[in-house]
């Protein structure tokens, strides 16, 4: 018989592993991943192309009025991964970028982007079977979440792992320095909002992987979603 299907929270600061350690989590139990970093980064592709967004200026008005033409979906690729999809395009690669990065650091405060984003992640997680990664899933999107896991590490670290990750892919890195603005930047700007900030929920389980590396931290959290589930089915 299989085991009754629960959701997973991963919340953590930039770059610190969360989609990683959601990935792998979701590979090995079958579930289904959902990346809702990617939701936001998506709004603020949109709104850069529109030219709502410069490194300057937000036009919040013209993003409200059209906020609800933004449909965000997920369809597997070759790689057994997700790419996401933005009113049907393919923008996985579009939406990685540093420029987007912010973007969505920016979108991300402002109250009506994170109820319609909120409202889809709250239906893509009804049915159970979902490991789902951001900044407010253990709070705010699922906070009935059987597993709540919260990712740290320090800003160096994070920024030194993401510069690595494009020199293996063959991207022509920022300079570290940038990686890292960005990283403290992002921190700051999710921590101290107003709408949803980024905090580890009450029942979370926390994890520092400065020195954890990629199995670990799959094993780390296999321990944890086994804890849980023979908690449940002995209750
Ligand atoms: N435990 C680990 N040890 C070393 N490197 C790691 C570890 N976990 C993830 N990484 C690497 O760190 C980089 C960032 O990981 P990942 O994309 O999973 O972070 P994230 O928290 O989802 O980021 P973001 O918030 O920007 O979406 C990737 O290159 C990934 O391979
Ligand atoms: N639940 C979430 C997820 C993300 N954000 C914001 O989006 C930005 C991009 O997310 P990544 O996980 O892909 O880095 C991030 O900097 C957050 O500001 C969010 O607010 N809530």
């Amino acid at each position: 018989m299989h085991a009754k299907k629960i959701n997973i929270a991963i919340d953590g600061f930039s770059s610190c592993g969360k989609s990683t350690m959601a990935k792998d989590l979701a590979r090995k139990l079958g579930y289904t991943y959902i990346d809702s970093g990617a939701m936001y980064r998506a709004v603020a592709l949109y709104a850069i192309r529109k030219g709502w967004i410069t490194e300057t200026t937000m036009d919040e008005e013209a993003l409200r009025e059209h906020v609800s033409e933004i449909k965000i979906t997920f369809a597997p690729n070759a790689q057994g991964s997700q790419d996401t999809y933005l009113n049907g395009e393919n923008v996985e690669d579009d939406i990685r970028t540093l420029e987007v990065a912010n973007g969505a650091s920016r979108v991300s405060t402002l109250g009506f982007v994170r109820k319609e984003l909120v409202r889809q992640q709250q239906e893509m997680g009804k049915e159970k079977g979902v490991v789902m990664d951001g900044r407010d899933i253990g709070t705010v999107v699922l906070p009935d979440a059987e597993l709540k896991l919260f990712v740290t590490a320090p800003p160096e670290i994070r920024a030194q792992r993401r510069f690595d990750e494009m020199k293996a892919k063959g991207i022509n890195p920022p300079a570290y320095e940038d990686i890292l603005a960005n990283v403290k930047e992002r921190d700051l700007r999710d921590t101290t909002r107003a709408e949803s900030p980024l905090r580890k929920a009450d029942d979370a389980i926390e994890l520092d992987n400065t020195h954890v590396d990629i199995e670990g931290q799959l094993q780390w959290a296999l321990d944890m979603f086994n804890r849980i589930t023979v908690k449940n089915e002995q209750n």
